[in-house]
């Protein structure tokens, strides 16, 4: 990577005289007590709100709605406590213009910003503008900020004449930049909001509708880049987007929590995050499966294979079905009437729990001309005796008979998705029929005990979800989620009220009666009068509802779906303005996403565009190099991206014998923790090494993490290359590389995520 842009050092001017940061600190400060204004106005309205009671109906739905408005208010001025103010510029037409993380207005005057807020059009060229291109800017300064103190200026002067040979045309903020970049890892994600970089910010502030995928190395900043995206979406395009919602897809729970501070540190809290392991309401998919039964359950045969378990559980049976009724009447149905009653409701072209009641009318027909015929029958020979009343009468009694029903629910069951999909992989005969076009070893994989879901099991519960239609069983447990939702918000309400007590107490202290408004209400109180108003934030009724459209869908790690799950996001996208990111290299399932296009094209045509990320912000050149022989052995056309710095550390790699490899890790790692200063080690294992290198390695160094969804914070962290993908660490070590590329076909793809998720450092300890 010699001609990485690590070539250069950090080169802003860095000005610190006390009195330019003074007259800053003054400003910042008075920022601080404006946002302390505005949030405690909000905590004093929404107690007031909250007190009231009685009212209209419309009273009580228009109360309800301010209550969110100001608990979402108080919420968001808590979140943007740190690093509230970043950036200054100084332009052409004057300023200067503060940049923050929301904007805040000069109410007492003109209503002049005080604050601009990042998304805002005008704060734009603090991101893009260079010497080359200053878009009116003179002078960019970045403000760093400790708690409510400003600690340091990193200042810009975009000026040709005046541009420093050595500070890179193409990075903006490159001090703060490299600044941001060098801070030791805490195991949570942090936003970037102040050091966005052009590439980054075009495709942050790219239009809505339609499908943009974002393909880019590993540390190129796509999951940053998705969430900044989600947030100045939600800001651009408010109206629309808070009633349909965004929906923000990561690859594992892990993954989740990793990235779970972003959004509210930028002040928004209308995502709603999910793996695909939860995209179906009401199943949590935990249960493990090899991989290979995962990758047939995401082919698109399975779609096939479903539509003909469905068709199979509309049963015409061989012999005719007797229906034994009460007054000892045995009542006969030929297989030749179930199949014509069967074809009858296949042609309505209606889910199947939806076609059942055509089938119920045409069999219980047929069972009432038998009755008819029997009891209306003229013994002397002329036409029936009984009118067209009668029979209908007749066809009402059957319906009510519990053994026609019990016929009818053979015949053709309603099912729930779970019940369809259990049934079948638990029977090798249903298997068999559904799956003819399946190899005997395929339909051997499906084949399992129920209990429980995996992750791969979810596009086809959505699947069959569609094939069944939802009857009213379903839609009556969709209510009661919907249900347990809203008592978690009222309790959440409750507690953002809790928090602002302390302001009703001291305003009423002198001699008022000092009551909280949780003195007054309940969480069942408070739920009672949002279901009455019919209120609940988007994102928590769309989580509930499986046939939720949202207003925008973005898929991080996007490369790890499979066609099934591809379904089922699109099926929640109708409007299909979806942002997707991902880097095809670094596909680690066997059903993954091997090319845009083809994950793409069924849904859209060409209609998607392509965005590319360039540059590493992650891994310094001296690890990329490393890297970069991988991904030439994965596909030799692809190139690495471009490092953003070098660490001056290069990468070491020990061959140790294979009996002595986990004490020689566990003297590495030690060594590295204890290096650490306030960063994070993570030691990635080979999948089949994970018991026995996490034992020893938690016995020898008790603080370090291990297991299913591990404890990111934790100074040393043990992890799969499955659970490592999308994080970060200072330092890793990597354990074992040849038996990480022979665990799966995609082997390479997971060895080249495994070496780079360094920031800083890397080792390597293999056994000879
Ligand atoms: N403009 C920026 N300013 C500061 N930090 C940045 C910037 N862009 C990216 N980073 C940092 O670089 C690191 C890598 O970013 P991110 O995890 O988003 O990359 P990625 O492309 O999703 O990587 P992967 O493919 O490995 O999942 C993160 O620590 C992120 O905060």
């Amino acid at each position: 990577m010699g001609d990485g842009l690590s070539r250069h050092s950090a080169d802003s001017a860095e000005l610190q005289p006390d009195d330019e940061i003074g007259r800053e600190q003054e400003y910042v400060s008075m920022l601080y007590r404006r946002l302390d204004e505005l949030r405690e106005q909000a905590s004093r309205r929404l107690s007031d709100e909250l007190r009231a009671t009685g009212g209209t109906r419309q009273a009580l739905s228009q109360r309800d709605s301010t209550v969110r408005m100001y608990a979402d208010q108080v919420e968001q001025f808590s979140a943007v406590e740190s690093g509230l103010c970043f950036g200054r510029l100084d332009t052409d037409d004057g300023g200067p213009h503060y940049i923050g993380r929301i904007g805040i207005f000069d109410t007492d005057g003109d209503y002049e910003p005080l604050l601009m807020d990042w998304r805002a059009p005008a704060a734009r060229a603090f991101y893009l503008a260079t010497a080359a291109n200053p878009q009116g800017v003179r002078r960019r300064r970045h403000l760093r900020t400790r708690e409510r103190k400003v600690t340091a200026l990193n200042d810009e002067v975009l000026d040709l004449a005046t541009a420093s040979p050595t500070a890179h045309e193409e990075l903006t903020g490159e001090a703060s930049l490299l600044a941001a970049l060098n801070a030791g890892r805490t195991g949570r994600m942090r936003d970037i909001v102040e050091t966005i970089q052009a590439e980054q910010d075009r495709i942050i502030r790219a239009d809505l509708p339609g499908v943009l995928v974002v393909q880019g190395g590993p540390g190129t900043g796509k999951t940053a880049v998705a969430l900044h995206r989600a947030a100045y979406l939600l800001y651009t395009h408010r109206e629309q987007l808070s009633t349909r919602g965004v929906l923000l897809v990561g690859p594992n729970a892990t993954f989740l929590r990793y990235i779970s501070q972003v959004l509210p540190a930028l002040a928004e809290t209308g995502v709603l995050l999910r793996t695909q392991s939860d995209l179906f309401p009401g199943v949590s998919a935990r249960r493990a499966e090899p991989a290979t039964t995962a990758a047939l359950k995401g082919r698109a045969v399975m779609v096939e294979v479903l539509a003909a378990a469905v068709r199979d559980r509309q049963w015409v049976p061989d012999e005719p079905l007797e229906i034994e009724l009460p007054q000892q009447e045995v009542l006969r149905l030929d297989p030749e009437t179930v199949l014509a009653a069967r074809d009858q409701a296949r042609r309505s072209e209606r889910p199947h729990n939806l076609a059942r009641a055509l089938f119920d009318v045409e069999i219980v027909h047929a069972l009432a001309a038998q009755v008819a015929e029997r009891i209306g029958a003229d013994p002397l020979g002329g036409e029936n005796l009984l009118d067209e009343a009668d029979v209908a009468e007749i066809r009402r009694e059957l319906r009510e008979e519990p053994e026609v029903r019990a016929a009818l629910d053979q015949l053709w069951p309603v099912l729930t998705p779970q019940r369809l999909l259990a049934d079948l992989y638990a029977s090798t005969d249903r298997i068999a029929a559904a799956a003819p076009m399946l190899s005997d070893a395929e339909r051997a994989m499906l084949h399992r005990e129920p209990g429980g879901w995996t992750p791969a099991d979810v596009p086809l519960l959505d699947e069959a979800a569609e094939l069944l239609g939802e009857d009213e069983r379903a839609a009556a447990a969709r209510r009661e989620r919907i249900r347990t939702l809203q008592r978690e918000y009222a309790e959440g309400v409750l507690e953002i009220a809790r928090g602002s007590r302390s302001i009703d107490v001291e305003d009423e202290a002198d001699g008022g009666e000092i009551l909280g408004v949780t003195d007054l209400l309940d969480a069942d109180r408070l739920l009672e009068r949002q279901e009455e108003a019919d209120r609940l934030t988007t994102a928590q009724r769309a989580a509930a509802d499986r046939r939720w459209a949202f207003g925008h869908v973005i898929v991080d790690e996007a490369q790890e779906l499979s066609p099934m799950a591809w379904r089922l996001l699109m099926r929640r996208c109708p409007s299909r303005s979806m942002t997707i990111v991902g880097d095809v290299a670094q596909t680690g399932a066997l059903a993954g996403t091997p090319s845009w296009a083809d994950a793409l094209e069924p849904y859209v045509a060409q209609r998607w565009r392509l965005e590319e990320l360039t540059v590493s912000y992650r891994t310094p050149a001296e690890i990329m190099a490393v890297a970069a022989e991988v991904l030439a052995e994965i596909d030799p056309t692809l190139r690495p991206p471009r490092s953003v710095r070098s660490s001056g550390v290069p990468p070491w790699d020990h061959a140790v014998p294979a009996e002595r490899l986990a004490a020689e890790l566990v003297a590495a790692a030690t060594r590295e923790a204890a290096g650490l200063d306030d960063g994070r080690l993570g030691v990635i294992v080979p999948a089949g090494r994970v018991d026995e290198l996490g034992g020893a390695l938690t016995a020898a160094l008790p603080e370090a993490a291990v297991g299913e969804d591990p404890e990111l914070e934790s100074r040393v962290v043990v992890l799969t290359v499955g659970q490592a993908k999308g994080l970060e660490f200072d330092s890793v070590l990597l354990v074992d590389p040849d038996r990480i590329v022979a665990e799966s076909p995609r082997g390479r793809s997971d060895l080249y995520v495994a070496l780079t998720r360094a920031t800083q450092r890397l080792g390597i300890v293999r056994p000879t």
